[in-house]
């Protein structure tokens, strides 16, 4: 009998396209009865999104900013919406919460100020030698000025925080001139973040929206910079992480739920030494004052403009507190280039025993790197948008992300800034995952996701069967209403 080499063929193909869908990151997840259900719709959806055949390519290869309102129109994108999210390892205050409602809320109070120095404008409750009383003025009375046109006021207002407005948005800016209008994002909302009650209202709203997406644990970047409130009180950063500590628990209180959040303590890689030292002082006093709170320190900015990781090493390495090197949460590869000492970020990142890297965009290469952040199972804390918006991939289907999953080296979603660029908690990101980054996988890979977001996060053993049992009940509600899906559709 001679067997047709077709045949031959077709079986070679059909088992490499098996090994490789188990070889990638949740291929090998067990899923139950319903989980399999859940599959299928799901799958279903993709499907028909990935091939809707009325645009030239599918919303997964489009740029947030024009893909927004057909995402949210998404069927994929309104389960993943449904689905409990687990934790959010990457994640920085002041660009956490969504524009819209800082300048709904926050602008509309009557503290609410706008400083003009040259060209550029601040948020402000106060004047201050950079915002002299001349150039200060209540944003009430500019609005009531333009009393026609509000709306176009408000937007303008907005644009000050928000990426998609910013002339930048309009053509080929380069990364260098994104990041320019992104730290100007940061510049205008500070004033308003110095100010203890718009401070609360803030992240009280973080929690919202994080919570309303179905996120159950945030893991924060934060500088833990200084306070004042309205009788000009100055509050440091110990008694700043108390205030953000207080803020959690009355919002636990209120959603029994929401399990918490951790702070990572963040400085800009623009520091010198001696600031360096006295940050990582600060660390140790937080993390004796709040074991369990204050959980780690990362270093942050824009890598290829400011100090490479290497330059802090020996600091890093050896810091002049008693206790030694905190953990360290690391931003590293965060770049598109192969030129500078910051390129190789993500080595000294390695090398400095960073428990998670924050991005590993360029981790793709470094072959030697990759192997051993698999082995020493360190988590890449994975921002779509944030890559897209900042200019390092157009269309995310060439995200690294993408090689990441298939080499089954750990990943989790998370959205960065997300307020920065109009969007709000991590289900955008998700759906950037599902649809662009493993455009094949199913429930499996959610699954995994969703699970090792608490696997590499900072909670304690008893924190962790906590949220086990809120996330796995939550989890079979939600897989349960994905099969039910199933069988409608059927
Ligand atoms: O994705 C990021 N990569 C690196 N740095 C960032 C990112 N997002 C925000 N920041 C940094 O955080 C500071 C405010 O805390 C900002 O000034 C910005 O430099």
């Amino acid at each position: 009998m001679t067997i047709s080499r077709t045949k031959v063929y077709e079986d070679i193909r059909a088992a490499i396209v098996d090994a490789e869908a188990g070889f990638g990151l949740g291929g090998k997840v067990f899923l139950n009865a319903d989980e399999l259900r859940a599959d299928r719709t799901l799958r279903a959806m993709k499907k028909n999104e990935l091939q809707s055949s009325d645009r030239d390519q599918p919303v997964a290869g489009m740029h947030f900013f024009e893909a927004k309102s057909l995402i949210e129109t998404s069927a994929v994108f309104n389960a993943l919406k449904l689905m409990p999210k687990g934790a959010i390892l990457h994640l920085h205050n002041s660009a956490a919460v969504s524009s819209r409602w800082v300048i709904r809320n926050l602008t509309y109070r009557q503290e609410a100020k706008l400083c003009n120095v040259e060209d550029r404008y601040y948020f402000t409750v106060r004047t201050l030698n950079n915002c002299p009383e001349n150039q200060t003025r209540p944003i009430r009375d500019m609005r009531k000025e333009r009393q026609k046109d509000v709306v176009v006021f408000d937007e303008w207002l907005e644009s000050l925080i928000n990426m998609k407005l910013k002339p930048s948005r309009a053509g080929h800016a380069t990364i260098d001139q994104l990041w320019m209008d992104f730290e100007s994002c940061f510049d205008a909302i500070r004033g308003f973040l110095q100010y203890k009650p718009f401070f609360e209202a803030y992240h009280r709203q973080l929690l919202q929206e994080f919570h309303n997406d179905n996120v159950y644990h945030i893991e924060l970047r934060t500088s833990l910079s200084k306070l004042f409130d309205g009788d000009g009180k100055e509050y440091g950063p110990v008694e700043v992480a108390y205030i953000l500590h207080r803020i959690v628990e009355d919002f636990r209180h209120q959603s029994p739920t929401f399990h918490g959040v951790k702070l990572i303590l963040s400085k800009h890689k623009n520091i010198t030494d001696k600031e360096l030292e006295g940050a990582l002082k600060l660390y140790e006093s937080l993390s004796t004052s709040f074991p369990g709170f204050v959980v780690g320190f990362d270093l942050v900015g824009q890598e290829d403009m400011n100090r490479s990781l290497k330059s802090f090493a020996p600091l890093l390495l050896q810091p002049p507190i008693p206790s030694g090197p905190p953990k360290y949460f690391f931003h590293a590869g965060e770049i598109v280039g192969y030129a500078s000492e910051a390129d190789e970020n993500v080595i000294d990142a390695v090398l400095l025993d960073t428990k998670r890297i924050g991005h590993g965009y360029a981790l793709i290469k470094h072959p030697v790197l990759w192997h051993a952040v698999r082995r020493k199972q360190i988590v890449l804390e994975v921002c779509p948008i944030s890559n897209q918006v900042l200019g390092l991939v157009r269309d995310l289907r060439n995200h690294p992300a993408g090689f990441y999953v298939s080499q089954n080296i750990p990943i989790t979603i998370t959205s960065d800034d997300p307020g920065f660029w109009d969007a709000s908690g991590v289900t955008y990101d998700y759906y950037y995952a599902f649809m662009a980054i493993a455009p094949r996988a199913g429930i499996g890979f959610l699954k995994q996701l969703v699970w090792d977001s608490i696997r590499y996060s900072s909670l304690s053993d008893a924190e962790r069967q906590n949220i086990t049992k809120i996330m796995e009940k939550q989890w079979a509600l939600f897989v349960r209403e994905m099969a039910r899906e199933n069988r409608a559709r059927n």
